[in-house]
Protein backbone atom coordinates (compact mmCIF):
# COMPACT_ATOMS: atom_id res chain seq x y z
CA UNK A 1 0.00 0.00 0.00
CA UNK A 2 0.88 3.81 -0.61
CA UNK A 3 1.25 3.74 3.37
CA UNK A 4 4.26 0.97 3.05
CA UNK A 5 6.42 3.61 1.13
CA UNK A 6 5.58 6.84 3.24
CA UNK A 7 8.36 8.43 5.27
CA UNK A 8 7.30 10.13 8.72
CA UNK A 9 5.89 13.69 8.30
CA UNK A 10 8.42 16.01 8.03
CA UNK A 11 8.43 19.90 7.73
CA UNK A 12 9.88 21.88 4.80
CA UNK A 13 13.35 21.41 4.45
CA UNK A 14 16.17 24.02 2.73
CA UNK A 15 18.46 23.11 -0.27
CA UNK A 16 21.97 21.52 1.14
CA UNK A 17 21.42 21.78 5.02
CA UNK A 18 17.76 20.44 5.00
CA UNK A 19 15.70 20.95 8.31
CA UNK A 20 19.25 22.68 10.32
CA UNK A 21 17.58 26.24 10.27
CA UNK A 22 14.82 24.79 12.72
CA UNK A 23 17.24 23.61 14.89
CA UNK A 24 18.37 25.86 18.08
CA UNK A 25 21.58 24.96 20.20
CA UNK A 26 19.19 23.22 22.58
CA UNK A 27 18.28 20.12 20.08
CA UNK A 28 15.87 18.38 22.46
CA UNK A 29 14.32 21.32 23.04
CA UNK A 30 13.93 21.91 19.73
CA UNK A 31 12.73 18.32 18.46
CA UNK A 32 10.49 18.79 21.50
CA UNK A 33 8.95 21.69 20.15
CA UNK A 34 8.88 20.23 16.36
CA UNK A 35 7.14 17.00 18.04
CA UNK A 36 4.14 19.23 19.21
CA UNK A 37 3.45 20.44 15.66
CA UNK A 38 4.16 16.86 13.44
CA UNK A 39 3.92 14.42 16.33
CA UNK A 40 5.30 12.12 18.34
CA UNK A 41 7.17 10.39 14.72
CA UNK A 42 8.73 12.88 12.38
CA UNK A 43 11.32 12.85 9.83
CA UNK A 44 14.28 15.48 9.58
CA UNK A 45 17.22 15.65 7.36
CA UNK A 46 20.30 17.50 9.08
CA UNK A 47 22.25 17.84 6.25
CA UNK A 48 22.82 14.92 3.82
CA UNK A 49 22.20 12.67 7.09
CA UNK A 50 18.49 11.28 7.24
CA UNK A 51 17.26 11.17 11.35
CA UNK A 52 13.84 10.11 12.73
CA UNK A 53 12.92 11.46 15.94
CA UNK A 54 10.42 9.59 18.35
CA UNK A 55 8.86 11.18 21.48
CA UNK A 56 6.17 8.51 23.04
CA UNK A 57 6.57 5.83 24.81
CA UNK A 58 4.75 3.22 22.74
CA UNK A 59 6.80 4.52 19.52
CA UNK A 60 10.61 4.48 22.03
CA UNK A 61 9.35 1.06 22.61
CA UNK A 62 8.12 -0.03 19.27
CA UNK A 63 11.94 1.42 17.94
CA UNK A 64 14.19 0.04 20.81
CA UNK A 65 12.60 -3.49 21.92
CA UNK A 66 10.78 -4.31 18.81
CA UNK A 67 12.72 -3.11 16.25
CA UNK A 68 15.76 -3.67 18.76
CA UNK A 69 17.86 -5.34 15.81
CA UNK A 70 17.03 -2.96 13.38
CA UNK A 71 18.19 0.16 15.70
CA UNK A 72 21.11 -1.32 17.31
CA UNK A 73 23.95 0.89 15.82
CA UNK A 74 25.21 4.11 16.34
CA UNK A 75 26.37 6.82 13.81
CA UNK A 76 30.01 7.22 13.50
CA UNK A 77 31.33 10.71 13.68
CA UNK A 78 35.05 12.04 12.59
CA UNK A 79 35.44 13.28 15.91
CA UNK A 80 34.30 9.98 18.15
CA UNK A 81 36.24 7.85 15.15
CA UNK A 82 39.43 9.11 15.64
CA UNK A 83 39.08 10.10 19.74
CA UNK A 84 37.79 6.39 20.58
CA UNK A 85 40.25 4.59 18.24
CA UNK A 86 37.90 3.57 15.57
CA UNK A 87 37.27 0.76 18.81
CA UNK A 88 34.37 2.19 20.61
CA UNK A 89 32.44 0.04 23.21
CA UNK A 90 29.81 3.14 23.20
CA UNK A 91 30.04 4.68 19.75
CA UNK A 92 30.64 1.77 17.81
CA UNK A 93 28.47 -0.53 16.03
CA UNK A 94 27.35 -3.52 17.21
CA UNK A 95 28.12 -7.05 16.48
CA UNK A 96 31.13 -9.65 17.72
CA UNK A 97 33.48 -7.16 19.34
CA UNK A 98 30.61 -5.33 20.77
CA UNK A 99 29.03 -8.19 22.62
CA UNK A 100 32.21 -9.71 23.75
CA UNK A 101 33.48 -6.00 25.46
CA UNK A 102 29.87 -5.16 27.28
CA UNK A 103 29.71 -8.38 28.40
CA UNK A 104 33.10 -8.73 30.24
CA UNK A 105 32.51 -4.82 31.18
CA UNK A 106 29.29 -5.81 32.84
CA UNK A 107 30.39 -8.99 34.49
CA UNK A 108 34.06 -7.20 35.58
CA UNK A 109 33.52 -4.09 36.21
CA UNK A 110 30.30 -2.92 36.21
CA UNK A 111 27.95 -5.69 37.95
CA UNK A 112 26.63 -5.21 41.12
CA UNK A 113 29.00 -7.30 42.73
CA UNK A 114 32.00 -5.65 41.80
CA UNK A 115 30.50 -2.06 41.92
CA UNK A 116 30.00 -2.97 45.75
CA UNK A 117 33.78 -4.98 45.86
CA UNK A 118 35.14 -1.08 45.07
CA UNK A 119 33.03 0.66 47.66
CA UNK A 120 35.80 1.65 49.84
CA UNK A 121 37.28 3.71 47.25
CA UNK A 122 34.30 5.38 46.47
CA UNK A 123 33.86 6.62 50.21
CA UNK A 124 37.31 7.87 49.83
CA UNK A 125 36.45 10.47 47.30
CA UNK A 126 33.11 11.33 48.51
CA UNK A 127 35.12 12.07 51.72
CA UNK A 128 37.61 14.00 50.27
CA UNK A 129 35.12 16.39 48.83
CA UNK A 130 32.99 16.43 51.87
CA UNK A 131 36.51 17.60 53.65
CA UNK A 132 36.93 20.55 51.09
CA UNK A 133 33.66 21.72 51.96
CA UNK A 134 33.92 21.31 54.91
CA UNK A 135 36.94 23.82 54.74
CA UNK A 136 34.88 26.11 52.81
CA UNK A 137 31.97 26.07 55.39
CA UNK A 138 35.04 27.07 58.02
CA UNK A 139 35.75 29.84 56.27
CA UNK A 140 32.96 30.16 54.61
CA UNK A 141 33.93 30.85 51.18
CA UNK A 142 32.05 29.50 47.71
CA UNK A 143 33.25 26.31 46.17
CA UNK A 144 31.94 25.73 42.57
CA UNK A 145 30.47 22.58 42.79
CA UNK A 146 30.04 22.10 38.62
CA UNK A 147 33.84 22.01 38.98
CA UNK A 148 34.45 19.89 42.19
CA UNK A 149 31.62 17.02 40.81
CA UNK A 150 32.97 15.77 37.68
CA UNK A 151 37.02 15.51 39.81
CA UNK A 152 34.90 13.08 41.71
CA UNK A 153 33.19 11.26 39.30
CA UNK A 154 36.53 10.96 37.07
CA UNK A 155 38.57 10.28 39.79
CA UNK A 156 36.56 7.11 41.26
CA UNK A 157 36.20 5.58 37.27
CA UNK A 158 39.84 6.15 37.51
CA UNK A 159 40.25 4.30 40.51
CA UNK A 160 38.10 2.24 40.06
CA UNK A 161 39.25 0.89 36.27
CA UNK A 162 43.27 2.28 36.41
CA UNK A 163 44.09 1.56 40.08
CA UNK A 164 45.44 3.96 42.81
CA UNK A 165 48.66 2.51 44.08
CA UNK A 166 49.92 0.52 41.32
CA UNK A 167 53.21 2.04 41.26
CA UNK A 168 52.06 5.26 38.88
CA UNK A 169 52.97 8.28 40.90
CA UNK A 170 51.02 11.48 40.41
CA UNK A 171 53.73 13.59 40.30
CA UNK A 172 54.08 14.74 37.01
CA UNK A 173 50.09 15.96 37.56
CA UNK A 174 48.60 13.23 35.66
CA UNK A 175 45.29 13.36 37.34
CA UNK A 176 45.22 16.51 36.47
CA UNK A 177 46.09 16.37 32.78
CA UNK A 178 43.68 13.04 32.25
CA UNK A 179 40.46 15.33 33.69
CA UNK A 180 41.78 18.30 31.45
CA UNK A 181 42.05 15.55 28.28
CA UNK A 182 38.14 13.68 28.94
CA UNK A 183 36.86 17.59 29.54
CA UNK A 184 38.18 18.11 25.90
CA UNK A 185 36.82 15.42 24.65
CA UNK A 186 33.56 15.83 26.13
CA UNK A 187 33.43 19.32 24.46
CA UNK A 188 33.91 18.10 21.10
CA UNK A 189 31.80 15.36 21.31
CA UNK A 190 29.21 17.62 22.43
CA UNK A 191 30.25 20.28 19.39
CA UNK A 192 28.57 20.20 16.02
CA UNK A 193 30.75 19.20 13.25
CA UNK A 194 29.67 20.13 9.71
CA UNK A 195 31.79 17.56 7.84
CA UNK A 196 29.94 14.77 9.70
CA UNK A 197 26.57 16.17 7.79
CA UNK A 198 27.38 17.83 4.66
CA UNK A 199 28.87 15.59 2.38
CA UNK A 200 30.99 18.05 0.30
CA UNK A 201 32.37 19.85 3.70
CA UNK A 202 33.37 15.97 4.60
CA UNK A 203 37.16 17.09 3.85
CA UNK A 204 36.85 20.50 4.51
CA UNK A 205 37.14 21.01 8.00
CA UNK A 206 35.69 24.48 7.87
CA UNK A 207 36.01 24.79 11.60
CA UNK A 208 39.36 23.68 12.47
CA UNK A 209 38.21 20.87 14.09
CA UNK A 210 40.74 18.77 12.68
CA UNK A 211 43.98 19.94 14.59
CA UNK A 212 41.53 20.08 17.66
CA UNK A 213 40.99 16.71 17.64
CA UNK A 214 44.74 15.18 16.79
CA UNK A 215 46.05 17.61 19.91
CA UNK A 216 43.65 15.87 22.25
CA UNK A 217 44.16 12.55 20.83
CA UNK A 218 47.94 13.24 21.38
CA UNK A 219 47.51 13.81 24.96
CA UNK A 220 45.14 10.98 25.47
CA UNK A 221 47.36 8.64 23.95
CA UNK A 222 50.23 9.86 26.12
CA UNK A 223 48.73 9.92 29.37
CA UNK A 224 47.10 6.15 28.23
CA UNK A 225 50.52 4.72 26.86
CA UNK A 226 52.02 6.03 30.34
CA UNK A 227 49.52 4.40 32.58
CA UNK A 228 49.55 0.73 30.67
CA UNK A 229 53.14 0.60 30.02
CA UNK A 230 53.79 1.00 33.95
CA UNK A 231 51.58 -1.45 34.64
CA UNK A 232 52.88 -4.10 32.60
CA UNK A 233 56.21 -3.55 33.93
CA UNK A 234 54.57 -3.83 37.33
CA UNK A 235 53.34 -7.03 36.22
CA UNK A 236 56.27 -8.27 34.84
CA UNK A 237 58.27 -8.02 38.75
CA UNK A 238 55.26 -9.33 39.90
CA UNK A 239 54.66 -12.23 38.26
CA UNK A 240 54.60 -14.69 41.51
CA UNK A 241 50.90 -12.84 42.39
CA UNK A 242 48.56 -14.02 39.76
CA UNK A 243 47.52 -10.39 37.92
CA UNK A 244 50.86 -9.12 39.29
CA UNK A 245 47.97 -7.18 41.51
CA UNK A 246 49.91 -7.21 44.85
CA UNK A 247 47.65 -10.02 45.91
CA UNK A 248 45.02 -8.38 48.31
CA UNK A 249 43.95 -5.32 46.59
CA UNK A 250 40.64 -6.12 44.36
CA UNK A 251 41.28 -6.55 40.56
CA UNK A 252 40.97 -3.34 39.09
CA UNK A 253 39.77 -3.53 35.30
CA UNK A 254 42.83 -2.94 33.76
CA UNK A 255 44.37 -6.02 35.51
CA UNK A 256 41.48 -8.05 33.92
CA UNK A 257 42.50 -6.45 30.21
CA UNK A 258 45.96 -7.14 30.17
CA UNK A 259 45.19 -10.50 31.72
CA UNK A 260 43.32 -11.23 27.98
CA UNK A 261 46.00 -9.72 26.17
CA UNK A 262 48.33 -11.91 27.23
CA UNK A 263 46.34 -15.18 27.72
CA UNK A 264 43.65 -15.02 25.65
CA UNK A 265 39.96 -15.78 26.59
CA UNK A 266 37.50 -18.50 25.70
CA UNK A 267 35.00 -16.06 24.76
CA UNK A 268 37.58 -13.64 22.79
CA UNK A 269 39.04 -16.52 20.64
CA UNK A 270 36.38 -15.32 17.59
CA UNK A 271 37.11 -11.54 18.07
CA UNK A 272 40.38 -9.40 17.66
CA UNK A 273 41.38 -7.91 21.38
CA UNK A 274 44.43 -5.69 21.31
CA UNK A 275 46.63 -2.96 23.31
CA UNK A 276 44.04 -0.25 20.94
CA UNK A 277 41.26 -1.83 22.64
CA UNK A 278 42.23 -1.36 25.86
CA UNK A 279 42.88 2.47 25.55
CA UNK A 280 39.69 2.77 23.84
CA UNK A 281 37.69 1.23 26.57
CA UNK A 282 39.72 3.26 29.08
CA UNK A 283 38.40 6.63 26.65
CA UNK A 284 34.69 5.17 26.46
CA UNK A 285 34.66 4.61 30.39
CA UNK A 286 35.81 8.17 31.40
CA UNK A 287 33.67 10.11 28.76
CA UNK A 288 30.43 8.42 29.25
CA UNK A 289 30.87 8.19 33.02
CA UNK A 290 32.41 10.90 34.30
CA UNK A 291 30.27 14.09 33.16
CA UNK A 292 27.11 12.03 33.13
CA UNK A 293 26.68 10.95 36.67
CA UNK A 294 28.74 14.58 37.38
CA UNK A 295 25.48 16.71 36.17
CA UNK A 296 22.89 14.27 37.93
CA UNK A 297 24.06 15.04 40.91
CA UNK A 298 24.07 18.99 39.91
CA UNK A 299 21.04 18.88 38.99
CA UNK A 300 19.47 16.88 42.04
CA UNK A 301 21.04 19.68 44.62
CA UNK A 302 19.68 22.58 42.25
CA UNK A 303 16.66 20.91 42.93
CA UNK A 304 17.01 20.30 46.28
CA UNK A 305 18.01 23.85 47.17
CA UNK A 306 14.81 24.92 44.69
CA UNK A 307 12.57 23.10 46.88
CA UNK A 308 13.38 23.37 50.48
CA UNK A 309 10.70 20.94 51.54
CA UNK A 310 11.97 18.46 50.13
CA UNK A 311 15.42 18.29 51.42
CA UNK A 312 14.14 18.50 55.03
CA UNK A 313 12.35 15.60 54.32
CA UNK A 314 14.79 14.07 52.96
CA UNK A 315 17.13 15.27 56.04
CA UNK A 316 14.64 13.69 58.24
CA UNK A 317 15.04 10.08 55.80
CA UNK A 318 18.83 10.19 56.46
CA UNK A 319 18.55 11.40 59.92
CA UNK A 320 16.20 8.59 60.83
CA UNK A 321 18.48 5.99 58.99
CA UNK A 322 22.46 7.34 59.84
CA UNK A 323 21.58 9.16 62.78
CA UNK A 324 23.73 12.27 63.28
CA UNK A 325 26.98 10.08 64.80
CA UNK A 326 27.74 8.23 61.45
CA UNK A 327 28.10 9.23 57.94
CA UNK A 328 25.06 8.16 55.32
CA UNK A 329 27.21 5.56 53.41
CA UNK A 330 26.32 3.40 49.95
CA UNK A 331 24.80 0.47 51.52
CA UNK A 332 22.32 2.23 53.15
CA UNK A 333 20.87 3.36 49.90
CA UNK A 334 18.29 0.88 49.68
CA UNK A 335 16.63 2.15 53.44
CA UNK A 336 16.67 5.84 51.90
CA UNK A 337 13.62 5.32 48.74
CA UNK A 338 13.06 8.81 49.27
CA UNK A 339 16.18 9.69 48.72
CA UNK A 340 15.78 6.96 45.51
CA UNK A 341 12.46 8.60 44.63
CA UNK A 342 14.25 12.07 44.46
CA UNK A 343 17.31 10.79 42.29
CA UNK A 344 14.74 9.35 39.88
CA UNK A 345 12.32 12.55 39.61
CA UNK A 346 15.82 14.49 39.04
CA UNK A 347 16.74 11.87 35.89
CA UNK A 348 12.94 11.78 34.37
CA UNK A 349 13.38 16.01 34.37
CA UNK A 350 17.19 16.21 33.95
CA UNK A 351 17.99 13.16 32.25
CA UNK A 352 22.27 13.97 31.43
CA UNK A 353 21.77 12.04 28.50
CA UNK A 354 18.65 13.91 26.81
CA UNK A 355 18.21 11.88 23.88
CA UNK A 356 18.98 7.82 23.45
CA UNK A 357 21.29 8.13 19.64
CA UNK A 358 21.15 4.84 17.43
CA UNK A 359 21.23 4.28 13.86
CA UNK A 360 19.35 1.97 11.85
CA UNK A 361 21.04 -0.96 9.96
CA UNK A 362 18.48 -2.09 8.12
CA UNK A 363 14.85 -0.79 6.65
CA UNK A 364 11.95 -1.26 9.05
CA UNK A 365 8.93 -0.17 9.62
CA UNK A 366 7.56 1.67 12.52
CA UNK A 367 4.20 2.65 12.77
CA UNK A 368 2.74 3.20 9.24
CA UNK A 369 5.56 4.29 7.97
CA UNK A 370 8.91 3.01 6.50
CA UNK A 371 12.32 3.74 7.88
CA UNK A 372 15.38 3.27 5.69
CA UNK A 373 18.69 1.75 6.70
CA UNK A 374 21.55 4.17 7.72
CA UNK A 375 18.59 6.17 9.28
CA UNK A 376 19.73 8.11 12.57
CA UNK A 377 17.13 7.53 15.49
CA UNK A 378 16.70 9.91 18.17
CA UNK A 379 14.54 8.82 20.89
CA UNK A 380 13.64 12.18 22.99
CA UNK A 381 13.87 11.14 26.80
CA UNK A 382 13.66 14.36 27.69
CA UNK A 383 10.83 15.37 26.22
CA UNK A 384 9.11 11.83 27.19
CA UNK A 385 9.97 12.75 30.78
CA UNK A 386 7.82 15.65 30.52
CA UNK A 387 5.24 14.71 28.54
CA UNK A 388 1.76 15.43 30.23
CA UNK A 389 -0.08 12.38 28.39
CA UNK A 390 2.28 10.47 31.27
CA UNK A 391 2.94 11.95 34.23
CA UNK A 392 0.61 14.22 36.29
CA UNK A 393 2.02 18.21 36.47
CA UNK A 394 5.08 16.95 34.87
CA UNK A 395 7.37 20.21 35.05
CA UNK A 396 7.10 20.21 39.03
CA UNK A 397 9.79 18.51 40.85
CA UNK A 398 7.96 15.84 42.89
CA UNK A 399 9.34 12.96 44.13
CA UNK A 400 6.52 11.53 46.28
CA UNK A 401 5.22 10.71 42.58
CA UNK A 402 7.51 7.60 42.89
CA UNK A 403 6.41 6.40 45.96
CA UNK A 404 3.64 4.09 46.29
CA UNK A 405 0.40 6.02 46.73
CA UNK A 406 -1.51 5.92 49.67
CA UNK A 407 -4.44 5.59 47.86
CA UNK A 408 -4.27 4.80 44.01
CA UNK A 409 -4.74 8.24 41.57
CA UNK A 410 -1.67 10.00 40.45
CA UNK A 411 0.35 8.90 37.48
CA UNK A 412 0.55 5.09 38.29
CA UNK A 413 4.70 6.34 38.64
CA UNK A 414 5.48 4.09 41.73
CA UNK A 415 5.76 1.36 39.56
CA UNK A 416 8.55 2.86 37.30
CA UNK A 417 12.24 2.31 37.64
CA UNK A 418 15.26 3.64 35.45
CA UNK A 419 16.16 0.02 34.73
CA UNK A 420 15.18 0.11 30.91
CA UNK A 421 11.56 -1.82 31.60
CA UNK A 422 9.70 1.44 30.75
CA UNK A 423 9.28 3.49 28.45
CA UNK A 424 8.32 6.51 29.78
CA UNK A 425 11.21 6.75 31.52
CA UNK A 426 14.28 6.21 29.74
CA UNK A 427 17.51 7.93 31.98
CA UNK A 428 20.22 4.76 31.03
CA UNK A 429 18.45 3.53 28.09
CA UNK A 430 17.35 -0.02 27.25
CA UNK A 431 17.85 -3.42 25.69
CA UNK A 432 21.04 -4.17 24.40
CA UNK A 433 22.59 -1.13 24.29
CA UNK A 434 21.64 -0.29 27.52
CA UNK A 435 24.03 1.86 29.75
CA UNK A 436 26.23 -0.44 31.64
CA UNK A 437 27.08 2.14 34.23
CA UNK A 438 23.91 2.24 35.52
CA UNK A 439 24.54 0.11 38.81
CA UNK A 440 27.65 2.54 39.35
CA UNK A 441 25.55 5.44 38.97
CA UNK A 442 22.76 4.32 41.04
CA UNK A 443 24.99 3.28 43.95
CA UNK A 444 26.43 6.66 44.30
CA UNK A 445 23.99 9.42 43.26
CA UNK A 446 21.92 8.51 46.48
CA UNK A 447 24.96 8.29 48.90
CA UNK A 448 26.89 11.69 47.89
CA UNK A 449 23.12 13.09 47.52
CA UNK A 450 22.64 11.95 51.10
CA UNK A 451 25.92 12.90 52.61
CA UNK A 452 25.67 16.26 50.71
CA UNK A 453 22.28 16.67 52.42
CA UNK A 454 23.25 15.24 55.90
CA UNK A 455 26.54 17.28 56.45
CA UNK A 456 25.64 20.45 54.97
CA UNK A 457 22.98 23.49 54.01
CA UNK A 458 23.26 25.42 50.71
CA UNK A 459 23.38 29.09 50.54
CA UNK A 460 23.38 30.19 46.80
CA UNK A 461 25.39 33.00 46.32
CA UNK A 462 25.85 33.78 42.18
CA UNK A 463 23.76 36.67 41.31
CA UNK A 464 23.23 34.66 37.65
CA UNK A 465 21.73 32.00 38.48
CA UNK A 466 19.28 33.30 40.97
CA UNK A 467 15.58 34.57 39.41
CA UNK A 468 14.77 37.90 39.83
CA UNK A 469 11.77 37.85 38.74
CA UNK A 470 9.59 37.16 41.84
CA UNK A 471 9.65 33.27 40.78
CA UNK A 472 9.96 31.78 44.33
CA UNK A 473 13.01 29.11 43.32
CA UNK A 474 15.92 30.32 43.96
CA UNK A 475 18.10 28.77 40.75
CA UNK A 476 17.62 29.44 37.71
CA UNK A 477 17.57 25.62 35.81
CA UNK A 478 18.21 26.40 32.11
CA UNK A 479 20.21 24.00 30.40
CA UNK A 480 23.71 24.09 28.34
CA UNK A 481 24.12 22.57 24.89
CA UNK A 482 26.15 19.51 23.99
CA UNK A 483 25.90 15.61 23.81
CA UNK A 484 24.74 15.83 27.51
CA UNK A 485 22.76 18.47 29.12
CA UNK A 486 24.43 20.45 31.89
CA UNK A 487 23.73 23.43 33.50
CA UNK A 488 23.58 26.62 31.95
CA UNK A 489 25.59 28.52 34.89
CA UNK A 490 27.76 26.85 37.41
CA UNK A 491 26.38 26.01 40.88
CA UNK A 492 28.41 27.88 43.29
CA UNK A 493 27.33 27.50 46.79
CA UNK A 494 28.58 28.90 50.98
CA UNK A 495 28.02 24.90 52.50
CA UNK A 496 26.84 25.49 55.95
CA UNK A 497 27.86 22.50 58.71
CA UNK A 498 25.89 20.68 60.09
CA UNK A 499 27.70 17.68 60.73
CA UNK A 500 30.92 17.37 62.63
CA UNK A 501 33.50 16.89 60.11
CA UNK A 502 35.77 14.62 62.89
CA UNK A 503 33.11 12.03 62.30
CA UNK A 504 33.85 10.98 58.37
CA UNK A 505 35.16 7.72 58.61
C1 LIG B 1 23.75 9.25 35.67
C2 LIG B 1 24.68 8.65 34.97
C3 LIG B 1 24.53 8.09 33.57
C4 LIG B 1 23.52 8.26 32.65
C5 LIG B 1 22.25 9.09 32.79
C6 LIG B 1 23.87 7.48 31.47
C7 LIG B 1 23.08 7.37 30.33
C8 LIG B 1 23.39 6.58 29.23
C9 LIG B 1 22.54 6.41 28.07
C10 LIG B 1 21.18 7.06 27.85
C11 LIG B 1 23.18 5.59 27.21
C12 LIG B 1 22.65 5.09 25.85
C13 LIG B 1 21.85 3.83 26.07
C14 LIG B 1 21.11 3.28 24.87
O1 LIG B 1 21.50 3.51 23.72
O2 LIG B 1 20.11 2.56 25.07
C15 LIG B 1 24.44 5.22 27.82
C16 LIG B 1 25.38 4.39 27.25
C17 LIG B 1 26.59 4.07 27.85
N1 LIG B 1 27.04 4.44 29.10
FE1 LIG B 1 26.03 5.56 30.43
N2 LIG B 1 25.08 6.87 31.70
C18 LIG B 1 25.51 7.21 32.97
C19 LIG B 1 26.66 6.76 33.60
C20 LIG B 1 27.60 5.94 33.06
C21 LIG B 1 28.77 5.43 33.72
C22 LIG B 1 29.13 5.73 35.18
C23 LIG B 1 29.46 4.67 32.82
C24 LIG B 1 30.76 3.92 32.96
C25 LIG B 1 31.51 3.83 33.99
C26 LIG B 1 28.70 4.68 31.58
C27 LIG B 1 29.08 4.02 30.41
C28 LIG B 1 28.29 3.92 29.28
C29 LIG B 1 28.68 3.17 28.10
C30 LIG B 1 30.01 2.43 27.88
C31 LIG B 1 27.60 3.25 27.20
C32 LIG B 1 27.50 2.62 25.81
C33 LIG B 1 26.79 1.26 25.91
C34 LIG B 1 26.55 0.60 24.58
O3 LIG B 1 26.56 1.27 23.55
O4 LIG B 1 26.36 -0.62 24.56
N3 LIG B 1 27.58 5.45 31.76
N4 LIG B 1 24.54 5.83 29.05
Amino acid sequence: SKSQTLLPPSPFALPIIGHFHLLGPLIHQSFYKLSLQFGPLFYLRLGSVPCIVISSPDLAKESLKTHELSFISRSQFIAIERLTYSSSLAFGPYGPYHKFIKKLSLNEFLSSRSVSNFASIRTQEYVRLLRLLAKKAESGEAVNLTEELPKLSNNVIAKMMLGNSKGSSNADGRDEEARLVVREVTRIFGEFNLSDFVWFCKKLDLQGFGKRIEDTHRRFDTLVEKVISEREELRKKNTKNEGGNGGEEVKDFLDILLDILEKGSAECEEVEFTRVHIKALIMDFFTAGTDTTAISMEWALAELINHPKVLEKAREEIDRVAGNRRLVVESDGPNLPYVQAIIKETLRLHPSVPMIPRKSVQKCNIGNYVIPENTMLFVNAWAIGRDPKYWENPLHFYPERFLAPLSGGGDGASALDVRGQHFQLLPFGTGRRICPGLNLALQMLPALLGAMVQCFDWKVVVANQKHTNGDERVLEMDERPGMTTPRAHDLICIPVARFDPELYP
